[in-house]
């Protein structure tokens, strides 16, 4: 039988990061197939947020390069990176990270009019992404109006919206109780499954890097085993 090679949705290439002297992360390597999910875990301070902020091209690399559907991000200047971060990438965080101005809906289309995809088209892909989540009832409700649990599934709605090839999460349970948590975690599963997208989870919970089908664990900003 042929091989056919599948190029990752991401590559990490011997990324090395320093705050001041501190080399924060060591030569970090590793890649994520699409719509596999991958835990990052490690002790507090061992690198994790600051690999994530580099994935999605808000921090910037000192050494090394991450390939993002083929495309390295290391050359390009801030507006290249911004685009290919708007594009490819969507990303969820503890504490949702609304717009606390605009609607449940306007919040999900915010991703695509960025992208100067046409009204019609917006609008049908809120309402299929607010269906996805069970939302659609609360569309025009302020994120104030919306519980923790609601919210971050606004949060992951629009993270998916704009159908990136990578989800970056940053402990989105560990501002919800355990059944909203357990919730949120059972819709990345079936949502990145159905969109095949690929996640990066960042969490310190057992339940969190249960959905996921690998582990990366970091310390002292190595990777230790999963790479
Ligand atoms: N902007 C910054 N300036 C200086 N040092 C920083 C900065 N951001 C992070 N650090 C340091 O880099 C190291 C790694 O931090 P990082 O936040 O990536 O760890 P983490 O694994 O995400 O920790 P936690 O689990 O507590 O969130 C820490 O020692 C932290 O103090």
């Amino acid at each position: 039988m042929a091989l056919v090679a599948i190029e990752p949705v991401l590559q990490v290439a011997s990324v090395v990061k320093h705050y001041g002297t501190r080399r924060v992360l060591d030569a970090v390597s590793f890649s994520v197939a699409a719509g596999e999910r991958v835990a990052l875990t490690g002790p507090s301070g061992s690198g994790k947020t600051t690999l994530l902020n580099c994935l999605g091209g808000v921090d910037r690399l000192d050494e090394g390069d991450i390939t993002l559907h083929g495309r390295s991000i290391a050359n390009l200047d801030g507006n290249e990176l911004a685009r290919l971060r708007r594009e490819r990438v969507g990303t969820v965080f503890q504490f949702f990270h609304l717009l606390p101005t605009l609607t449940a809906a306007e919040n999900v289309e915010l991703p695509l009019q960025l992208l100067g995809v046409a009204a019609e088209e917006r609008a049908a892909r809120v309402k299929d992404f607010l269906q996805r989540v069970g939302l659609v009832a609360r569309a025009e409700a302020l994120p104030s109006q919306l519980s923790g649990g609601e919210q971050q599934r606004v949060a992951i709605a629009r993270a998916l919206v704009h159908r990136p090839d990578l989800i970056l999460a940053d402990e989105p349970t560990g501002n919800l109780d355990s059944a909203n948590g357990a919730n949120i975690l059972t819709l990345l599963r079936e949502l990145t499954d159905e969109t095949k997208t690929a996640l990066v989870l960042v969490t310190h919970s057992e339940e969190a890097a249960a959905i996921c089908h690998r582990r990366i664990h970091l310390r002292d900003g190595r990777v230790v085993n999963g790479g």
